[in-house]
């Protein structure tokens, strides 16, 4: 696999990994953010069902009033219900908001509630429009009765969403709980203090079954308290709490019970139940004492909702600022990742495959220079540099060996060239005269040797000095070389001797030949540096060898013959061999 992909690989699969374990602690923290947000809406929907419990109880109040009063009911009682009921009806839609915004509880939920509510109403509603007398009791205790079950119906209605708190926040359990005994101690106190409205306007002793029912109260009270007082947690011992239990204990427990005992003190004076008592006050009285010693139990409830508010507020507060540092967490740690891959491939992958790339260019053989130098003090540097200078030995190297080849060629022509002429020597010729003798043999053709020998050359050395000689044999080539035309072959021989060796011919035409080149340098001015024109002639002697024994040897002595004779019969002139 080729590096980048590789890397591009490996960059996606530790991006997916990352993103992977960011994204699943991110939506870890997500959920108990959510979670956290619920629980709070459904704490402040537990508190406003409290709110209405508590108005619906206290609807209670000036309902027993109308309905214990004549017909029709003063107008202050009626005033007093109409506000009563004012109140319960905006806690209930207070309620209803916020369980149509809230997601946890279906706010038909508390249709049973309102159905129960508008059925109790009318049932007071229809005692208060008779007179007095034909208000029986069983129909007075079923109205009663009727709006002492609407307080656990507004409780229950939002247990659902208690339970949504409770699992959000489940260290503020037992706050709720407690809130919920406070609500449910407010209503038994209230029970209470109903219990006696009746002896109280009637001026009666407290019937058996009303004590019954006082000593079942003040049980449920007692059991109620210390329910709440119980330690359970360092949250419900928070200190505004234990002060509003304080609180209650003397104003309740200790005043509002010796109103209740005073009363049942009185009824009990009596020798018979049928006497007529004289209590110290009437029920509008009564209620004005007695009820204003239950409000440190809502106290108590409102300390534990807000001890619980509060503690779910700080859990909210810590699953946000949770989610915020995971979210900043994974940008950081995501920005880092890429921060390192992108080092990791503009510092080392990108260089490294810069660096593989010129490698093949060397050694194909392609010496283009980077297009800058790395300045760079790590191992990538020292590799960029070391392949630099590579590069340079290996163009070193190149530049040798075409050195090197250009003198071995050099070398090789000098060996075969005639240093003075230019033109081929000795040994070059007996090469190529060789090569051709076999080409002759094989083609079954003639092969000619011309040797000429220049005429009374040692007179020109000694007239002209050897400098002219030695023009004289470069101009006396350079006038054969010209004649000749191409494949036939001219070297010199040694001395002021030269050979040539036409193509395949026989001796007629090798003679012709040698003819014309006589010609040629006996018309040939030659013209020395010094302005000195000469002419010289030169004497030939031709010889042809036929037939596969045929020896280059043997032939040069023929035409060495040849020549011999031709210089000997006066020179200029041509001989072939007999
Ligand atoms: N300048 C010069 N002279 C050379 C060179 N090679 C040989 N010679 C001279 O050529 C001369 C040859 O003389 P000889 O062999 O006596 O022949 P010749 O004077 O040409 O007389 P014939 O050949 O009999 O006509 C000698 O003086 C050599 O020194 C050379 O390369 N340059």
């Amino acid at each position: 696999m080729r590096l980048t992909r590789l890397f591009t690989l490996i960059s996606a699969i530790l991006a997916l990994l990352v993103c992977g374990v960011q994204g699943r602690s991110l939506w870890a923290e997500w959920r108990q953010y959510q979670a956290a947000e619920q629980g709070l809406q459904a704490l402040q929907l537990v508190a406003a069902s409290m709110r209405a419990a508590e108005k619906l109880s206290f609807e209670r109040g000036p309902s027993n009033a109308v309905m214990g009063d004549g017909h029709p009911a003063a107008p202050a009682k009626q005033e007093r219900l109409r506000t009563a009921r004012n109140d319960t009806n905006a806690a209930l839609r207070q309620l209803q908001q916020q369980l149509s915004h809230g997601n946890t509880v279906p706010a038909s939920q508390l249709a049973g509630l309102e159905l129960a509510l508008r059925e109790a109403r009318r049932h007071v509603d229809q005692l208060a429009a008779q007179p007095p007398a034909g208000r029986t009791p069983a129909q007075l205790d079923a109205a009663v009765e009727r709006m002492y079950a609407l307080v656990p119906l507004a409780l229950d209605a939002v247990t659902e969403a208690t339970r949504a708190s409770e699992q959000a926040y489940p260290r503020i359990t037992r706050l709720l709980v407690k809130a919920r005994l406070a609500v449910e101690l407010r209503e038994y106190a209230g029970r209470l203090g109903s219990t006696l409205t009746a002896p109280l306007a009637t001026a009666q002793a407290l019937s058996s079954a009303q004590q019954q029912r006082l000593q079942f109260l003040r049980g449920r009270l007692e059991q109620l308290r210390q329910l709440i007082k119980t330690a359970n947690n360092d949250a419900d011992q928070a200190v505004h709490i234990k002060a509003a239990v304080a609180h209650m204990d003397s104003d309740y427990f200790d005043a509002g019970q010796r109103i209740i005992s005073a009363v049942e003190q009185t009824s009990s004076n009596g020798a018979r139940d049928s006497t007529a008592r004289h209590y110290d006050m009437d029920t509008a009285q009564f209620a004005q004492r007695y009820v204003p010693t239950m409000a440190p139990i809502l106290a108590v409830r409102d300390a534990l909702l807000q001890e619980a508010e509060n503690q779910a507020r700080d859990e909210f507060a810590r699953a946000r600022h949770e989610l915020s540092w995971a979210m900043l967490n994974g940008a950081a740690i995501l920005l880092v990742l890429v921060t390192l891959l992108v080092i990791v491939r503009v510092r080392v992958v990108t260089p490294l495959l810069r660096a593989t790339r010129a490698v093949v260019r060397l050694g194909n053989g392609d010496y283009t220079p980077p297009s800058r130098i790395s300045r760079r003090q790590d191992e990538i540097g020292d590799m960029l540099r070391a392949l630099a200078t590579l590069r340079e030995n290996s163009m070193e190297r190149q530049r040798l060996e075409q050195e090197r080849a250009r003198l071995i060629e050099e070398l090789k022509t000098r060996a075969d060239t005639d240093y003075l002429t230019g033109i081929l020597n000795r040994r070059a010729f007996a090469t190529a005269g060789n090569l051709r003798l076999r080409g002759a043999h094989e083609k079954d053709e003639s092969l000619a040797v011309i040797l000429f020998d220049i005429d009374h050359f040692k007179s020109v050395n000694d007239c002209y000095g050897h400098d002219a000689g030695d023009q004289v044999l470069i101009r006396i080539a350079e006038v054969v070389r010209s004649t000749l035309r191409d494949g036939e072959i001219l070297a010199r021989y040694g001395g002021e001797e030269f050979v040539v060796m036409p193509s395949f011919c026989g001796l007629e035409a090798a003679r012709a030949l040698a003819e014309r080149l006589r010609v040629a340098i006996e018309q040939e001015p030659l013209t020395l540096s010094d302005g000195y024109i000469l002419r010289v002639t030169a004497s030939f002697g031709v010889a042809v060898a036929h037939g596969p024994h045929a020896a280059l040897d043997d032939l040069f002595h023929s035409a060495d013959l040849a020549l011999y004779r031709a210089k000997s019969q006066g020179r200029n002139r041509v001989e072939t061999q007999l």
